[in-house]
């Protein structure tokens, strides 16, 4: 997996959290979906955030480490075993990350783009969770992310399965995500970031 990182920019991973566990998250992220908790996604950081639709149209809401759900801290558990893994055997220097849900009802797409800022390049590795019980193609919803391979690029689309997670380096791989067409995905987005 780390090497598909390294050579590939990106790797698409399954069995990377326990059943029950997903289980669990995709209860939580689905009943803050129902209670209407989760807020629209804007973009870009600080003085350059903006809430548009017509770029990104996802409901999001951030989690960390200090909650007292018991769901999340087991998954900063893993994540932080994960950063732990990488900072010895790859030198990464991973020293924060973040982390959200994310929603996109039907008709909701992410357009193009890269996960690091003009005014800040601290993300190294972007990773997503997919927690939708029962997705095919026919939701819609693809990932797609654009490889750099010469001469062409080539466009690689992901079916956001349950349980699968998406590893890529942030600032290396444009990215979008297609038209939700029917359900609703749900996912956990979240950023290693050095400094
Ligand atoms: O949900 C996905 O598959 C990707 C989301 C994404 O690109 C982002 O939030 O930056
Ligand atoms: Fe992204």
């Amino acid at each position: 997996m780390i090497s598909q990182i390294l050579d590939k920019h990106f790797a698409v991973i399954v069995n990377f959290f326990e059943a029950d566990h997903l289980e669990n998250l995709h209860c939580q992220i689905q009943s803050l979906y129902d209670n209407d908790a989760l807020k629209k996604a804007a973009i870009g950081k600080h003085f350059d955030e903006h809430i548009k639709t017509e770029i990104r149209g996802d409901y999001i809401q951030w989690i960390n480490e200090s909650s007292d759900i018991t769901v999340v801290q087991q998954f900063f558990q893993v994540i932080n075993h994960f950063v732990d893994y990488l900072n010895r055997t790859c030198f990464m220097g991973i020293l924060h990350k973040e982390f959200h849900y994310a929603v996109y009802p039907k008709g909701r797409f992410y357009k193009r783009h890269l996960d690091t800022f003009d005014n800040d390049q601290r993300r190294k590795l972007s990773m997503v969770l997919y927690l939708n019980k029962i997705w095919t193609p026919k939701n819609g919803g693809d990932l797609v992310v654009y490889t750099q391979d010469y001469p062409q690029e080539r466009a690689i689309s992901v079916v956001p399965k349950f349980g699968r997670l998406v590893i890529f380096e942030s600032s290396v791989l444009e990215h979008e995500v297609k038209p939700v067409v029917e359900g609703v995905r749900l996912s956990i987005t979240g950023w290693l970031k050095v400094r």
